[in-house]
């Protein structure tokens, strides 16, 4: 069996960061791990806390799987600050992990802070030059890049500056386009760009749609498949998430991890 491992931050509401990770790996047949850089309390409302572990507890925890298991493909998510930037950059090169997908989280949709101010810098030049693909969402672009996003050549132009930080591939999210009538992404390999299409719905349960997102394609690059049908894979899996989306709590609830599958098994 392929294996798939998230480093990321733990949501006690079970929406995004590792649970919704670890949701994405098992529908999409590999086995997951996960290395915990950081707790959040968290809900359908917001994060209420945010509680680091700090880089030792990282390092020691990615060395328990480089010395046992190792790993197909490797995904981040919240890395919370510098330190731990560092110690997952540093670990990365020295197993040799290659199939990254790293997802840029810095701040939740609610607009807590996810990443520090300060590790923003180390985020570009540590991490992403070992990336195989970077997946910012559209304010996440903005910052990556230094630019504002209003159309989709402003779009290129911010996939053209990330790749200059060594991305192999740089897809930038259209979710935050609201105003829009489908939900594009743009995948930009150093030369040709390639747009991911679906139809957007009008629901507020989106939470962990990047986290799913991320974890979709990381699966399938594990399985082997190459980045466009890997994200084309992922593409189908987060738009029946959100179709299904979960009704839960009082704020933005869950995607629907079961939904992809659900509809092959019913196309049977
Ligand atoms: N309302 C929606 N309907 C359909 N697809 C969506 C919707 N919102 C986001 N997506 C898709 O979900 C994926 C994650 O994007 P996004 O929500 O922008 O990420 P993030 O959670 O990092 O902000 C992208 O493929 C995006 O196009
Ligand atoms: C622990 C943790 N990690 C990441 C996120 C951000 O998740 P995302 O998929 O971008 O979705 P929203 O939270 O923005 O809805 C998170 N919230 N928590």
């Amino acid at each position: 069996m392929k294996k798939a491992l998230t480093i990321a931050g733990s949501d006690s509401g079970g929406g995004a960061g590792i649970q919704a990770d670890l949701k994405t790996f098992q529908e999409l047949e590999v086995y997951g791990m996960s290395v915990i850089t950081a707790v959040t309390a968290q809900n359908t409302r917001g994060v209420q806390g945010v509680f680091p572990l700090g880089p030792e507890a990282v390092s020691r925890q990615l060395a328990s799987i480089a010395e046992d298991m190792g790993t197909d493909a490797l995904k981040t998510g919240m890395l919370f600050d510098s330190g731990i930037i560092e110690v997952v950059a540093e670990k990365i090169k020295a197993y040799h992990w290659e199939k990254l997908v790293v997802d840029p989280v810095i701040i939740a949709k609610g607009g807590e802070t996810l990443l520090q101010k300060e590790a923003v810098k180390a985020l570009k030049s540590q991490l992403l030059p070992l990336a195989f693909i970077v997946t910012p969402n559209l304010p996440e672009a903005e910052k990556l890049a230094g630019m504002p996003i209003r159309n989709t050549d402003d779009m290129k132009e911010a996939a053209r500056i990330i790749a200059d930080c060594g991305p192999r591939y740089c897809l930038i999210k259209g979710g935050h386009h609201e105003s829009s009538p489908v939900s594009s992404d743009l995948l930009f390999d150093g030369a040709n760009f390639y747009e991911y299409t679906a139809k957007r719905y009008v629901t507020k349960n989106t939470h962990g749609t990047g986290c799913t997102f991320s974890s979709a394609i990381t699966a399938e690059l594990a399985k082997g498949a190459d980045i466009f049908a890997a994200v084309s894979t992922a593409k189908a899996f987060i738009t029946a998430a959100i179709e299904d989306g979960i009704q839960i709590g009082h704020g933005h609830g869950p995607t629907n991890h079961w939904a992809y599958q659900k509809r092959r098994m019913n196309n049977r």
